[in-house]
């Protein structure tokens, strides 16, 4: 994690950013990946502005549901865990995701600090033993209100009956804070987002709130209860304290004091809409309880769905995300997932409409356009720039239109619209693609003398262009950035010292040395289509039959 490079005198507040606690009743989904993605490319934005940022993820490793997965897998529960753990690990590694802490629910220093908090909530006269009897779905892992579910009182979420439970359990006094949650939402109207969200949570609060069960007596998997030995406190109330334990740092004594000193509160909860009444309701009534402060906003973002139903563990109509890293890599999954769905609405995914996508803005957006510039420049300036980019401008409407792009984008991504970001980049791409229709500067250079001398402007203008691209789409495709920028002549360390203020124009310098000309970003070939050959594939794709290719670029066609 990066300090923020601000004054030292004042300390500045890290923008602190979590994704749910996956729960590892079975490995990770493209649905988990993307939760993950997006909270990625927010967390690369906030560094890119200078912010000391905590990104924060983690496995959700408790309850009735992991219990019976690791026994019908055979193992002991803390093995099935840390194997579907490492999974999800593994995954992150694949698609670039720029954690900082991984948080795991099992580990014995979380287990202190719910211990702390539930005690906390207790004094404060908020716990209460009584008989609960109702009805239950084990995979939301949450009692139900008939008048929410289906026929034969099936879950909605996934399509299976709900069974009648009666157990003698502690619970959370919910409805104490029914006001102070109406008048925080009213009061902190970005507290939830989308904004249309917030009507969800409002309707929720407003229907009345009922308290909570927080244990469970049937359950071993899961943290005692302090100061009753039989009974596991509940998976929910537990997770969600994750997101405190995360903040402690290595070898820390894990009280609450410890984790919350240490970035409390959360800057953004980014979560699945399926778990917002946990976040938004439960989740802050818990922390007035404890005495502590709310975190500033939750994100629940739409569902990726399959015929219309949520992706999801429990009804198995996933999409494998290492399916598609093997076929297409990171930079591609990453991008068409963050650019296709509407961050906050459902999507849906279709291989043909990735394959469209990522084609035409990745392959040819862009990285058609860097590879034929620079094969104009190898041909006709021996790769070297001739002149700066800011003097090779001057008052050209292209770099007012990059300005003024750029400036959409960063305002995209601080309100989290990140397909909007996706878009306004592209933009730019379609500035430089036209502006080289335009310009002709392969013609420009046959015909020699002052025309050349404009057409090797026209190059760096481009090729700035393709500069600022670079660093405004790095959070989406951070190794897609870094190829671009070494084509550019830039060092690896060049490159991870960008910040957002680059993205002004007058980067690229007079001398400047690009590399040899390669495709950046390997055109993805269709199912059937003969395969075209070419250079490396992208990071994380290796070698097979529909592996994509890096595209054969016709050397300066317009
Ligand atoms: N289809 C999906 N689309 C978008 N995000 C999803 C999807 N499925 C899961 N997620 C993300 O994962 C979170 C839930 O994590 P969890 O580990 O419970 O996965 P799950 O697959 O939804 O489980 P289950 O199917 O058992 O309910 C969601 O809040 C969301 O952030
Ligand atoms: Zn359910």
């Amino acid at each position: 994690m990066s300090e923020s490079s601000g004054s030292a005198s004042v300390k500045a507040e890290p923008f602190v950013l979590t994704t749910p606690l996956y729960y590892v009743n079975a490995p990770p989904h493209m649905g988990s990946a993307y939760s993950t993605i997006a909270a990625d490319a927010i967390a690369r934005f906030q560094r890119l502005l200078g912010k000391k940022v905590i990104f924060i993820t983690g496995t959700d490793e408790h309850g009735e549901k992991i219990a019976t997965a690791a026994a019908a897998h055979g193992c002991s529960p803390k093995e099935h865990c840390d194997t579907i753990s490492h999974a999800y690990q593994m995954l992150w590694k694949d698609l670039d995701i720029s954690y900082d802490k991984f948080i795991r629910t099992s580990d014995p220093v979380h287990e202190e600090i719910v211990k702390e908090f539930y005690s906390k909530v207790f004094s404060k006269g908020d716990i209460y033993c009584a008989d609960y009897e109702g009805l239950y779905c084990v995979n939301c892992e949450e009692y139900k209100d008939e008048k929410e579910l289906l026929e034969n009182n099936h879950c909605p979420m996934h399509l299976k009956p709900c069974l009648l439970r009666k157990e003698n359990n502690y619970f959370f006094s919910l409805s104490k804070y029914q006001k102070q949650l109406e008048d925080i939402l009213a009061a902190q109207s970005d507290f939830v987002q989308p904004p249309f969200r917030l009507n969800e949570v409002l309707g929720w609060v407003k229907n009345g709130l009922r308290d909570f069960s927080i244990s469970r007596a049937s359950v071993e998997w899961g943290i005692p209860v302090p100061n009753d030995n039989k009974q596991t406190i509940y998976v929910w109330f537990d997770a969600l304290l994750g997101y405190v334990s995360a903040l402690l740092k290595e070898g820390e004594e894990p009280t609450l004091q410890n984790a919350l000193s240490s970035g409390w509160p959360v800057s953004l909860h980014l979560i699945g809409k399926d778990i917002l009444r946990f976040h938004a309701v439960y989740w802050p009534a818990m922390l007035m309880s404890a005495g502590l402060d709310l975190p500033k906003m939750v994100f629940g973002h739409g569902f990726l769905t399959k015929d219309g139903m949520k992706m999801g563990k429990s009804l198995g109509n996933t999409l494998e995300p290492k399916d598609l890293l093997f076929e297409f890599g990171s930079d591609a999954v990453r991008y068409f997932f963050l650019r296709e769905v509407e961050f906050g609405n459902d999507g849906d995914y279709s291989e043909e409409r990735f394959i469209n996508i990522v084609n035409a803005h990745l392959a040819n957006t862009i990285g058609n356009l860097l590879n034929r510039t620079l094969g104009l420049l190898k041909k006709n300036c021996e790769s070297t720039l001739g002149f700066d980019s800011a003097s090779a401008a001057q008052e050209i409407p292209l770099k007012h239109n990059v300005k003024e792009l750029v400036e959409k984008a960063r305002i995209h991504y601080e309100n989290l619209s990140i397909s909007s970001a996706c878009e306004s980049v592209m933009e730019i791409g379609n500035a430089g693609n036209l502006y080289m229709d335009e310009h002709a500067p392969w013609s420009l250079f046959k015909q020699g003398g002052a025309s050349a001398e404009a057409a090797s402007k026209d190059l760096v203008i481009i090729l700035e262009t393709v500069r600022i691209i670079a660093i405004a789409l790095s959070p989406i495709t951070p190794t897609l950035s870094f190829r671009m920028y070494s084509q550019l002549g830039y060092s690896r360390a060049q490159f991870e010292a960008v910040t957002w203020d680059d993205t002004r124009w007058g980067g690229l310098k007079a001398g400047q040395v690009m590399a040899e000309p390669k495709p950046v970003f390997a055109r993805i070939e269709r199912k059937g289509e003969e395969k075209k050959d070419g250079g490396v594939p992208p990071k994380g794709v290796k070698e097979r039959k529909r592996a994509p290719q890096p595209q054969r670029v016709a050397e300066a066609q317009p």
